[in-house]
Order: C-alpha cells, then sequence, then structure tokens
C-alpha cells in the first residue's frame, strides 16, 4: 500500500491509499489488481471494485482476507471491515511495497451461499496417507530416518533424542512430539505452513494422524473442550528466544479461526490490536531477542458451548520494572519509548515536551544508537492504530503519552548535597526538569520535591519528616519512576480487558468454558541473578510440578487403578524445592517478608537467617561464609542467587508519600492511574468526546447556515467558552468537574464537513438526541440528569437541511458501544485490580502485601486455574545459529 496526496480519491485526512489484491479463485485471472481507495473504503465496496477491475462475475459471492504471512494469520473481513485500517498496522516494508513477497496482502475468495469459503489448492494428504498404509503392510520398506512422536524411539536417551529432532529440524520440521507434548524449535525464519489451509488440514483431527504442528494442539484443545465440556489449557514453556509468543500467537489464532470458521469476530479484533499495544510497552530489545516479552501473560479465551468465541481475559504476571531505569548493555528500554521520541510530530513534541533519546538518562545508558529510526517512526504509527483499536480516545492517548514523558524526565531529576553550610538534606534540580515534570504531572512543585527530597514516615504519635540520603533519593526518584510505568502497564491491560470483555461474562448463570494459554518467562540462570529470577524460577518449579503431576504420577495412578502391569518411571519430584522456598512458615519467601518489615534487618541478617533455617536442607546448597548469596537446587540446575536487595525488592510498592503527591493532581488520568476511581475518567472521557462533537455539529450548522446566506465565516470552530457561556448546564458540568481538563484536542481535530456527515447519519433532531441519550445513558454524573444536559445542548443549532433531506437509516455510532458501559468496567476492575490495589498502597491493612507475596497470590490463582483445566504443553527450543533452517 502507499499513500498518495492530492489527486484520485481522497480520504477524511486527504490521502488515498493503494492496495494490491491477489485473487486466489479456480478459475484463472490476472495475478494481481491495484485499487486506489480511501481510508474510509469497507471490505464491501473494494471486493466490488476488485472483482469489477478483474472482469470478475458479479453474481458470484466473493470475501476478502487479510494475510499476515509471518504470523500465519489469515483474517477474513467482514463486509464494514475498513482494509486500509489494517494495513496501517503492517510494518512499515510491507505499506510501502505493498507485494506479495513482503508477506502482507489481501487474498480475494470465492464464498459459498452458506458463508463458507471456497478453498481451492487444499494441500493433499492421500498420497502420504497411502505410502504410509504401504509400508505398515509391509508392501513397501519403511524409510523414515526420524520419527514424529520420539515415544517411538527404538532406544530412548538424549543422543537418540536430539539426533531425531536435528534430522527433523533440517528437512524443516520444526515440531515434533513426544506423546502429546509438542516440542517446536525456533526456526526463525518464516515457513509456510500457518495459512488458513493449515487450520483446514488440521481440522477435528485425532493427534499424530498428520505431521506434528502447533494448529493440532490448538485443534485438539478445542474439540475436547467441545466434546467433554471441560476448560483446556496450554502451558507453553521454553528460554527467551525459543518462541513463545510466536507459538501463542499462532494458538490463539488457529483457535478463534476454529471458531469463527474463517470470520474475524470483534473479540478477535480487539484481540489484533491488543497484541501491538501490549507488546510496545511490554516488549524491549535484548541480548537474545530483539522482541523479547518482559512480561508473563496467560490469554483465556472464552466460549459459548456452542463452540463460538465471546470473549477474553488477559491476565499478566510480573513485568520486569528494572529495565525501566537500567538494564544491560546493548540492551534497551521499553519500545513505547523509542517509539513515541522518533515518531511524534512536532506539535506533539511541544506538547510533551520531548526531547532527544540520548538526552535522557533513562534511554543513554546503554551504547545508545538508533539506527532504526524509520521502523520506529512507523511502529509509533502502528501502535497508535492498535491503540484506537481497543479503544482508546485520542485525548486517552495523549494522556498516556505525557506521563511517559514524565517517567523519562524523572530520570532527569539530579541531586546535589546541599551547598548552605549549616542546613543539611539534597538539592533537587535542574530546575527546568522540575518545572516540566510538574507540569507533564500537574502537580505542584514544591510538594514534588518534597516527595523527591524526604522521606515521611508517620508513627502512632508523630510524624517524621527526614531528608534522604543521596543514594536514598536517587533511589525513590527511581522507584516513582517504576511504580507509575507499572501502574501505567497495569491499566493498559485492564483497558484492553474491558474491550475484550463479553457482557454475558458478568451474569453468573452463563455456563463457560475456555482454552488458556500460558506464555510465561522460562527458567532463567545468569552471571548475577537476584530476586527477579528468584521469582521467576519459583514460578517454573511450580509449573514443572504441575508438568509431573500430569505427565508421570496422575497417569501412573490411573493405570494402577485400572490394573495394568506397569513399572513406575523414575522422575525427578521438585516437591521438595517447592516446600524449601515457599512452605510455611519456614520458606524462604516467608522469611523474607519477615525480614522485609523488621526496620533493623539487612540484607546480611536475611542471608543468615535462611542459612540458620535451611542449613539441612538437601535443595539449599551451602555457600563459602563470606559470600553475599545463596545456591538452589533447582529441577533445572543449581542457581546462585545474590542476596544484595532482596529487601528493597520485595517492597518496592509506590512509596505512600508519592501516592499522596500524584492524588493532588490536577490531571484526572494521573489521579486515576493511581487507582482513585478507574470509572471516573472513563466517564468524563466520553462526556468531553460528546461534548466535542456536539460543538463541532454546532459549528457545521453554523456554517451551513452562513453558506446558504452567501457568507463564508473564516473561523470554523466555536471555542469552547462560548458554548460554556451560551449553556447553563454545561456550565454546571465544569463546576461539578474542576478536574476536567476541557482543553481544546488538537488531535481530534478534523475537517468540519465530518461531522456534516454524522449529522447526515440522523433522521432527525430527535434520532440524534435518542444516539447521544443512549451514549450516556450508563454514566453517573454526580446526581446530574444526562437528559438535563441534553435540554442545553438541544439549543445547539442543527442543519435543518441536512435533517430534512436525509432519509437514511442507517446510525452512526459516536462512541464504540463496548465501551459505553461503566458497569462493566467496575466488573474488569473488579477482577484484576488486586494487584494495582496492592502496588499502589491501596490496601485496607496497614501494608500492602509484599511483592512476592502478591506474585505468590497471582502464581496459586493461575496454578488453581490450571488445576481445573486439561492441559497440554509446548516446549519451545532455540536452535543456536548454526543450524538454522536454510
Ligand atoms: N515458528 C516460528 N516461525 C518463524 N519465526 C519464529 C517462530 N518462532 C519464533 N520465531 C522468531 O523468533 C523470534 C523470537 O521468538 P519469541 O519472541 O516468540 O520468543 P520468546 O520465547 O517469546 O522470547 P521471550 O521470552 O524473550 O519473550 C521472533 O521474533 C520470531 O522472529
Amino acid at each position: 500500500m502507499s499513500v498518495k496526496d492530492g489527486d484520485g480519491t481522497t480520504s477524511q485526512d486527504g490521502k488515498a491509499y493503494e492496495l494490491q489484491i491477489y485473487p486466489r479463485l479456480s478459475l484463472e485471472t490476472a495475478s494481481c489488481c491495484i485499487l486506489r481507495v480511501t481510508k474510509e473504503a469497507t471490505a464491501a465496496s473494494v471486493i466490488r471494485d476488485a472483482a469489477e477491475t478483474l472482469g470478475l462475475d458479479t453474481r458470484k459471492l466473493y470475501v476478502l482476507a487479510e494475510v499476515k504471512e509471518c504470523g500465519g494469520e489469515e483474517w477474513v473481513l467482514e463486509s464494514t471491515d475498513l482494509p486500509v485500517h489494517r494495513v496501517l498496522l503492517w510494518p512499515r516494508k510491507a505499506q510501502e511495497q505493498h507485494s506479495q513477497k513482503e508477506g502482507f496482502y489481501f487474498l480475494l475468495q470465492e464464498r459459498n451461499h452458506d458463508g463458507s469459503i471456497r478453498y481451492v489448492h487444499l494441500p493433499t494428504v492421500g498420497n502420504e496417507q497411502e505410502s504410509k498404509r504401504l509400508v505398515a503392510r509391509g508392501f513397501l520398506p519403511p524409510q523414515q530416518e526420524d520419527l514424529e512422536d520420539l515415544c517411538n524411539l527404538p532406544v530412548l536417551n538424549e543422543d537418540s533424542i536430539l539426533d531425531n529432532l536435528r534430522i527433523r529440524f533440517q528437512k524443516k520440521k520444526i515440531y515434533t512430539y513426544a506423546g502429546s507434548i509438542l516440542i517446536a524449535i525456533n526456526p526463525f525464519k518464516f515457513l509456510p505452513i500457518y495459512n488458513p489451509k493449515y487450520v483446514k488440514m488440521y481440522e477435528n483431527h485425532q493427534l499424530g494422524k498428520l505431521e506434528p504442528h502447533i494448529f493440532a494442539i490448538a485443534d485438539v484443545t478445542y474439540y475436547a473442550m467441545l466434546r467433554k465440556h471441560i476448560n483446556q489449557c496450554i502451558v507453553i514453556s521454553g528460554e527467551s528466544g525459543s518462541g513463545k509468543t510466536q507459538s501463542t500467537n499462532f494458538l490463539i489464532h488457529c483457535l478463534t479461526a476454529l471458531s469463527q470458521k474463517g470470520y474475524a469476530s470483534g473479540v478477535e479484533r480487539t484481540i489484533l490490536g491488543a497484541g501491538p499495544v501490549l507488546e510496545a510497552f511490554g516488549n524491549a530489545k535484548t541480548a537474545n531477542n530483539n522482541n523479547s516479552s518482559r512480561f508473563g501473560k496467560f490469554i483465556q479465551v472464552n466460549y459459548l458451548e456452542s463452540g463460538v468465541v465471546r470473549g477474553a481475559v488477559v491476565e499478566k504476571y510480573l513485568l520486569e520494572k528494572s529495565r525501566l531505569v537500567s538494564r544491560e548493555k546493548n540492551e534497551r528500554n521499553y519500545h513505547v519509548f523509542y517509539y513515541l521520541l522518533v515518531g511524534a510530530s512536532e506539535e506533539e513534541r511541544r506538547e510533551f515536551r520531548l526531547l532527544q533519546p540520548e538526552e535522557y538518562f533513562y534511554l543513554k545508558q546503554e551504547n545508545f544508537m538508533i539506527e532504526d529510526a524509520d521502523d520506529l517512526r512507523h511502529d509509533f504509527e502502528r501502535l497508535q492504530q492498535a491503540m484506537e483499536m481497543v479503544g482508546f480516545l485520542p485525548a486517552t492517548k495523549r494522556q498516556i503519552f505525557s506521563v511517559l514523558s514524565a517517567i523519562l524526565y524523572l530520570g532527569n531529576v539530579t541531586y546535589s548535597q546541599k551547598s548552605s553550610g549549616r542546613e543539611e538534606g539534597l538539592d533537587v534540580g535542574p530546575p527546568e526538569v522540575l518545572s516540566t515534570l510538574s507540569d507533564l504531572l500537574k502537580v505542584k512543585e514544591e510538594p514534588l520535591v518534597e516527595a523527591l527530597t524526604k522521606r515521611k514516615t508517620v508513627t502512632v504519635n508523630d510524624k517524621l519528616i527526614l531528608p534522604y540520603s543521596h543514594s536514598e533519593a536517587i533511589t525513590a526518584r527511581d522507584s516513582m519512576a517504576k511504580s507509575l510505568y507499572s501502574a501505567l502497564f497495569d491499566w493498559i491491560v485492564l483497558r484492553i480487558n474491558h474491550a475484550l470483555l463479553n457482557k454475558k461474562d458478568m451474569e453468573e448463570s452463563v455456563s463457560c468454558l475456555s482454552i488458556g494459554v500460558l506464555d510465561i518467562f522460562g527458567f532463567e540462570d545468569f552471571e548475577t541473578n537476584s530476586f527477579e529470577q528468584f521469582c521467576i524460577n519459583y514460578a517454573n518449579e511450580q509449573l514443572q510440578y504441575y508438568f509431573n503431576q500430569h505427565i508421570f504420577k496422575l497417569e501412573q495412578e490411573e493405570y494402577q487403578a485400572e490394573g495394568i502391569t506397569w513399572h513406575n518411571i523414575d522422575y525427578t519430584d521438585n516437591v521438595g524445592c517447592i516446600h524449601l522456598i515457599s512452605k510455611k512458615p519456614t520458606g524462604l519467601l516467608y522469611l523474607l517478608d519477615e525480614e522485609s518489615n523488621f526496620p533493623h534487618a539487612t540484607d546480611k541478617t536475611l542471608l543468615a537467617k535462611f542459612k540458620q533455617q535451611h542449613q539441612q536442607n538437601h535443595y539449599f546448597v551451602p555457600t563459602p561464609v563470606m559470600e553475599p548469596a545463596f545456591v538452589i537446587l533447582h529441577f533445572a540446575g543449581k542457581v546462585k542467587y545474590q542476596i544484595k536487595d532482596f529487601r528493597e525488592k520485595n517492597t518496592d510498592h509506590m512509596r505512600p508519600d508519592i501516592v499522596a503527591l500524584l492524588r493532588s493532581s490536577d490531571r484526572a488520568y494521573v489521579r486515576q492511574l493511581i487507582g482513585m476511581d478507574p470509572g471516573a475518567m472513563f466517564r468524563w472521557g466520553i462526556i468531553r468526546a460528546s461534548i466535542r462533537a456536539l460543538a463541532a455539529f454546532n459549528e457545521a450548522g453554523r456554517r451551513w447556515a452562513a453558506k446558504t446566506a452567501g457568507v463564508v465565516r473564516p473561523n470554523s470552530r466555536v471555542p469552547l467558552g462560548e458554548l460554556q457561556r451560551s449553556n447553563v448546564p454545561i456550565e454546571r458540568m465544569y463546576r461539578h468537574a474542576p478536574m476536567l481538563d476541557f482543553s481544546f484536542d488538537h488531535s481530534e481535530e478534523r475537517p468540519l464537513e465530518a461531522f456534516e456527515d454524522i449529522f447526515a447519519s440522523c433522521e432527525s433532531k430527535k434520532d440524534m438526541h435518542a444516539q447521544i441519550i443512549n451514549s450516556i445513558k450508563d454514566l453517573q454524573l454526580d446526581g446530574e440528569d444526562p437528559r438535563k444536559l441534553l435540554q442545553s445542548w438541544g439549543r445547539l443549532r442543527f442543519p435543518r437541511h441536512v435533517l430534512q433531506k436525509n432519509k437514511n437509516p442507517k446510525t452512526r455510532q459516536l462512541i464504540p458501544k463496548n465501551l459505553l458501559d461503566t458497569r462493566s468496567l467496575k466488573y474488569v476492575v473488579g477482577l484484576h485490580d488486586r494487584t494495582t490495589k496492592s502496588l499502589l498502597h491501596l490496601h485496607k491493612k496497614k501494608r500492602p502485601p509484599s511483592i512476592s507475596a502478591q506474585f505468590q497470590t497471582s502464581l496459586s490463582k493461575l496454578l488453581e486455574t490450571l488445576g481445573k483445566a486439561e492441559p497440554f504443553f509446548i516446549r519451545c527450543l532455540r536452535s543456536n545459529c548454526l543450524r538454522r533452517c536454510k
């Protein structure tokens, strides 16, 4: 796709876009047709134009499918979907060159009258099966050098297993079974085995009948769920860069495709948008992977009993917060910072007060070089498009970017010892950084400086204010940045879940079936391991235990119960290690919590406690007395953990004085981030959007009136102030909501003609009012009746001619429907807010739960969900670079 300005068809944004459409039909046609369309062109109009251009029989039915070869994805567009919007999510190169070889394109396919798609050229499996049958009957010699299932190896040892995997991998067979477990070796290159033909080929097939494939696992879980009415889960494990996230994407795609028979539903579209948003905020370039997920996730796809997707939920685990303030050389901070800094327009740069990337302390610690500026610019556009797909209004996007900018500025806060002799404490600066910070976060400078330099402690009788030492102040500053970012990430996950929610989920009576996919960080053993690795490896111990239970223990018990002669297989039972870490009351995590709460404790006393309590434990390996570290014998090997900062990291919540500071912000979004009332901002966001739309309606009316009277007024916009003056209830609303930031939203500026279009969609003034009432009826306006507000809006001028002439019954939704309901938002908050609350110190108890306790809670919740489901396992392996698929 390419963008052309000026000539030809133009969209609201003044651009015409080129689409290349490849026919995949039973009859021979031209290899491709090129259309020039606007951003608003629907799939239906594109199909019509393509069929005409290609000279096809227009009585036949066709569908348009978006193909993303690298993800194995093929999404059939609904007639109202907008193809150009999809293209805007593609990588830059694919957008610019838009040929099939870039792996992103549109297909035109034929559709049957029952709605199913007519697939042509399905791969044939007949011959292969025939030859297998001949081999089985002894007519052909067995010619297999490699086996699809490791369980069939005549000799089962490490060498034979690795040989088999290697031979298969060299033949580009990256998948192998070990019983029902799928082993996937990352080929680091695209293999053409993921398009919908393969989804179809594996549909409703018994595992093992066809070549091993990830779609086979998706298919088995889907049909097992429907047949047995039991939830299913797929646990994906493997080291960083082994392909877990890619596998998750293939699975989610297949699981939704199976259910929709080729059509993308609203949920899938939201999932589609959720991916790039989560990726921008939760992924970063690391030494092992240019796009490494720095958080664990569990995506649960919910189904109706009929097998149709009805919603989805994303749960996240342990975002790596430390990356925000420091990381290894050649690694990067979260993608979104670079997207913003390189991709923002001049206007955005001014608004968010952006500097050059190398001017930020939080970004310049690594060997800083941005060679991929064009990609980053494109990724920023893609991110914005994806944010829109999950329902972020332009104003919300701007609030998010302001917070990101504030986080970066925090890193530039510096300290020096107070110069004036007698006064103790620190000077904080530089002044321009502090004033920008105060402006971006909308907090007063004085309390900001206080929070950055002094600790406030409240005791029973007294309030103590103590100045930080230099290193304590740096920790406090970084802690503020980390907490803000992780609150932002939690908020984004929450809003994605809100967009993915199906209202039926709120009704208990609706019976629920689901398939969950767990993509969680693998076992870690670095040169220096700390608290983060300790938590991650503990999660892996728990998952290994779950794996053992299902693969060995339960299976063997079943054999015994059925009286089958069976020699129990020895497996490494890791329950001892789990007890060492988490058994009450002396497990390492409990000792850590104890020492984290004890005011005089240090890392040293913590280590002494560990040693004293567990000296005799087989899983607690002795270390030299002086070494500030301890070693644990994990199922995957010994790992040495440095005790330094364990206590501090375990209690790294948002500090109460920082919470108090942010609560005083004049920016509703910042207050919302720290958990005041997630609903409030959301409601006001919608009202604000409605008011803006109405202001513009009004102006369009004026313009029309002026035009018909032969006068064209140059000033095309009513200042909101004018609106305010003329409408008493609106004025009252301003008073009721002093925190609202009603400054005009420039990024939302659209030509007024666009609003005439909206007028055109309403049959009458009554109709327009009905739409707006409908849009805001769920909102609680602090006792204000929305109808009263509308009465005043009724005084706005409407262009009579448009209202009279237009009889088009199709109405247009001003604000996405699924985002209009605060009840559902509250429901999602209830589901996911536990960790946010803890993080932000909002618990009723005096002390919020420690980070490890929160992690343990979310892990137990996960294990409980997994425990109720039938599991499948995918083990991802990272191929080494010498033997990668050529
Ligand atoms: N099946 C596959 N086909 C083609 N390329 C793949 C496949 N699996 C993985 N890759 C490539 O390998 C890269 C790393 O994979 P991925 O990000 O999924 O790893 P990961 O295990 O999730 O890593 P991390 O734990 O760091 O997030 C991907 O960016 C992709 O380019």
